[in-house]
Parts: C-alpha cells; sequence; structure tokens
C-alpha cells in the first residue's frame, strides 16, 4: 500500500463487514504500517450515541465517520471502517469529504436472505418481529451500488471466511 487511503467496507448488517475489516486491520498491522478500526456498532454507542437509524441520522452518522478518518489521515494512521452506509447518498459524502483518489470502497455483497439466515445478532428477528424500527432491508432500504460506486466487491455467501480471507489478501496486495 503506498499512500495512506480509508478502506472502507459497507454493506448489509451480517454480511461480514466487521469480520473482514477485522482481518484486513491485522493484515496492515502485520505489514508495519498502523491502522485504527472505525465499526458502525462501536461508534454508535459513544460518537453517535445521540443518532437513531432514520436517513437524517445514517447522514450524521457516516459524515461523522468520515470526518474522523480524515483525522487519522492527518498522523498517517489507515483507517479502517465497518459502517453499512446504506444509501448512494451517503457513499457520495464520503468521497465529498474524503475525496475519491484517497478511499478503496469495498462492497462486502451477501443477499438479504443469506443475513437474515445468519442473523448473528438475532437483529434480523427483532425487525421482523417490530421491536426494531428502520431496520436495513426490513423496515429500511439498502440501496445496492453500481459497480462505479466501489472498488472492490466481495462477495461473501456461500464462501467460507476462509475462502474470504484468502480474497482479502489478494486485494491487499492490490493496494
Ligand atoms: N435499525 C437499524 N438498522 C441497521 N442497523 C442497526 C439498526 N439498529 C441497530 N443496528 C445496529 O447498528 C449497526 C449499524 O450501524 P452503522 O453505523 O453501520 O449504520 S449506518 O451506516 O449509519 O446506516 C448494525 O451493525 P452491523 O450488524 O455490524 O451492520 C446493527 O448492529
Ligand atoms: N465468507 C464470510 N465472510 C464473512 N463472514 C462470514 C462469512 N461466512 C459466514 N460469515 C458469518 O457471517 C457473520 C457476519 O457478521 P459480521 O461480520 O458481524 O457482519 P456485519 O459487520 O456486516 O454485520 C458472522 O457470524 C460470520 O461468521
Amino acid at each position: 500500500m503506498q499512500k495512506i487511503k480509508t478502506i472502507w467496507f459497507f454493506g448489509l448488517s451480517g454480511s461480514g463487514k466487521t469480520t473482514l475489516s477485522t482481518v484486513f486491520s491485522d493484515m496492515i498491522d502485520k505489514d508495519g504500517r498502523k491502522s485504527f478500526l472505525l465499526d458502525g456498532d462501536v461508534i454508535r454507542k459513544g460518537v453517535s450515541n445521540n443518532l437513531g437509524f432514520n436517513k437524517n441520522d445514517r447522514a450524521e452518522n457516516v459524515r461523522r465517520i468520515a470526518e474522523i478518518c480524515k483525522i487519522l489521515i492527518t498522523v498517517e494512521i489507515i483507517p479502517i471502517v465497518a459502517a453499512i452506509t446504506p444509501y448512494k447518498s451517503n457513499r457520495d459524502k464520503i468521497i465529498e469529504i474524503l475525496g475519491r483518489d484517497n478511499l478503496t470502497l469495498i462492497y462486502v455483497d451477501c443477499s438479504l436472505e443469506e443475513c437474515e439466515k445468519r442473523d448473528p445478532k438475532n437483529l434480523y428477528q427483532k425487525a421482523r418481529m417490530g421491536e426494531i424500527k428502520n431496520f436495513t432491508g426490513i423496515s429500511d432500504g439498502f440501496e445496492t451500488p453500481s459497480a462505479s460506486e466501489y472498488n472492490f466487491r466481495i462477495k461473501t455467501e456461500n464462501k467460507s471466511i476462509q475462502q474470504s480471507e484468502i480474497e482479502l489478501a489478494e486485494l491487499f496486495n492490490k493496494l
């Protein structure tokens, strides 16, 4: 990896963002560089704990994460983000804040059906029962990105984590 860029994983809940971004962050650290993982789940417990999941709040959450990335870059730390980033307008905003050349967008592609089957935090089940409102894929939208909206796509459906890790390692070598 030549230049310090933000690596931004986006996709549905349960698609594998946290799993893969953690592996990616370890790869960077093993390479002797410093990275910092910004996971939507964690950010929402602190930096964004006053925000919900309506369209405006998601936009504000994503904006805050992008601004933190900008700061990390000034101290030469590679920001790794794992956030749903559901709308094209969210993705456009990140590009506006960070600049296209300073950003690698990775779409973690997995069907809603499979994410719901995995349901690692039982959130889909709660959303189906109406216990969680505005849940991405169930009661709120996810705008599937066109190919021009990302640099890489990792399909996690029908793949073992080990297979996805191999794909990530290949991707790492391209950066
Ligand atoms: N309504 C609703 N919709 C989607 N997700 C929800 C919701 N409520 C709580 N959660 C939990 O919050 C995590 C997503 O936060 P993000 O910051 O990544 O979302 S966003 O980019 O602002 O849309 C998401 O984490 P992941 O499952 O890792 O994606 C969930 O654990
Ligand atoms: N190929 C794969 N890549 C990533 N995760 C996978 C894969 N196959 C199955 N999984 C499982 O899917 C779930 C993804 O959860 P997580 O990484 O928290 O997703 P997200 O952060 O997108 O919500 C985990 O339980 C993980 O073990």
